[in-house]
């Protein structure tokens, strides 16, 4: 396996008991892209983002990230990763800023070095009026947003997004994918970002991997698998890919 791609993923396998949640998947993701990791609900996309980040143990199979081996070494990799999980829960009694500091202690990182990093990501986010809000009671939107804040407060190398505009309003959405390209472009950070949204995906992703019911049904740049299934956008290339799987 080369080590060259920033996430590198051979014959991986998760088995819950009876439920296979990813079925032997292979591909790569290169430095510095952003790549779009789609799929329906229950397809297998947390999953794989969890076992790349060590929260959960792969069944079998191999997967590097950044050429450090999944499951051997978990605290490297999370030391240059950032995540946002599909579903946050945010502790109700801090504010965003003392969340912030709380995760940038977690990481060993110097206080001033996190001071002036949330700082910038709450500006960032339009989170300075709400910064010494206490949490409960933070809109979707919001709570997204100071979870995208804490996702890259280590600025890691690879970014890791669970359904990241779900919840996001346009100009928020909107801002979000601006700021990962621009992260992806000129800090050379490799995203992953999973999506049901296919417009999302389209506007931001050259290359995606495509989960249906824990397998992978496509993998490669999105125009060479549009002129391979004869369509021409998207929504119709993933219905392409799904129909056929259910044929
Ligand atoms: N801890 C668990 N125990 C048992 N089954 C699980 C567990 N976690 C996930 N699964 C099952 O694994 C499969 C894949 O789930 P996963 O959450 O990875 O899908 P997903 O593509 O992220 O879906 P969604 O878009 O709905 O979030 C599903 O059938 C799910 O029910």
């Amino acid at each position: 396996m080369t080590t060259t791609h920033a996430i590198d993923v051979e014959g991986l396998t998760k088995r819950f008991g009876e439920v296979t949640a990813v079925d032997e998947i292979t591909f790569a993701v290169e430095p510095g892209e952003v790549f779009g990791f789609m799929g329906h609900n229950g397809a297998g996309k947390t999953t794989t983002l969890r076992m790349l980040l060590g929260l959960t143990p792969l069944t079998s199979g191999s997967a590097r990230v950044l050429g450090r081996e999944v499951g051997r070494e978990t605290i490297e990799i999370r030391r240059t990763a950032g995540y946002l999980p599909a579903h946050y829960t945010l502790p109700p009694d801090m504010t965003p800023r003392q969340f912030l500091h709380y995760v940038g202690a977690m990481f060993g990182l110097p206080r001033g070095v996190v001071a002036a990093r949330a700082e910038a990501l709450l500006q960032r986010f339009d989170l300075v009026r709400a910064a010494d809000r206490a949490l409960r009671g933070f809109s979707t939107g919001m709570t997204q947003k100071v979870g995208l804040a804490q996702a890259l407060l280590n600025e890691p190398r690879v970014l890791l997004l669970d359904e990241p505009t779900s919840g996001l309003d346009p100009l928020g959405r909107h801002e979000l994918l601006e700021l990962l390209r621009e992260l992806a472009r000129d800090k050379g950070v490799t995203v992953v970002f999973s999506s049901h949204i296919l417009s999302d995906v389209e506007a931001l992703c050259r290359r995606v991997a495509v989960l249906h019911r824990a397998r992978l049904v496509a993998f490669g740049d999105v125009e060479h698998l549009k002129a391979q299934h004869g369509v021409r956008t998207m929504d119709d290339l993933y219905l392409a890919l799904v129909r056929k799987e259910a044929a």
